[in-house]
């Protein structure tokens, strides 16, 4: 049951959510080679003329070399760990779409955040295509119409857990992950994308 693709019901959208898309067993094995096999990094960030550190660590990876800009930062990739081209062919089989790259996001702990965005830039062409799979602690995901308040959502994403973006999405929803008071431990989320 709990690994029956569930559809969101929000207009405009087309986001599909699968809890056990891997067993608990698995993500913990999982959780604990990405944290250990991916080289994070944590990059500055300027707002408002101001330079941040970004409130979470972060990783390129792709089977190219083609870079990935977003809030003034380019990353230049580096190559899939074993452990991520693994958890990207089974993203690959469900989905049947072939994916080049992954952001790769590690959240320490309940400060760690993702401002509201959406994943639309522009090398990521029009219509993208964004499977986002979790591991270790749940985060809330949030999602809101850019134009329509009445149109918002707001999902856990448990261990084990993948999301898949597509369509019409980015052009009409923002997303986050919100910082919370909560004791929550160390998250990992990968984002596979397609960058030609
Ligand atoms: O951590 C998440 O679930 C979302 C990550 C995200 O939105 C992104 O990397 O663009
Ligand atoms: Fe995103």
């Amino acid at each position: 049951m709990f690994n029956e693709p569930f559809k969101l019901n929000l207009p405009d959208s087309d986001i599909l959510y699968v809890q056990k898309f891997f067993s608990e067993e698995e993500s913990l094995n999982l959780f604990k080679m990405l944290f250990e096999e991916i080289e994070w990094q944590q990059d500055e960030i300027k707002l408002f003329g101001k330079t941040h550190l970004q409130p979470r660590l972060t990783s390129l990876m792709a089977d190219n070399d083609k870079p990935y800009s977003y809030s003034n930062i380019t990353m230049t990739p580096k190559p899939f760990p074993d452990v991520v081209k693994h958890i990207k062919s089974k993203v690959e089989a469900f989905t049947k779409t072939k994916f080049t790259t992954c952001l790769a996001n590690l959240y320490r702990n309940g400060k760690d955040s993702n401002g509201w965005h959406s994943d639309n830039e522009k090398e990521l062409g029009v219509n993208p295509v964004i499977a986002s799979v979790s591991f270790g602690a749940s985060r809330f995901f949030h999602l809101k119409h850019k134009t329509n308040k009445l149109h918002k959502y707001k999902i856990e994403l448990t261990s084990g857990s993948l999301l898949l973006m597509k369509g019409e999405t980015q052009h009409h929803y923002l997303h986050q992950i919100a910082k919370t008071k909560k004791e929550v431990g160390s998250r990992i989320n990968l984002t596979f994308r397609i960058i030609n």
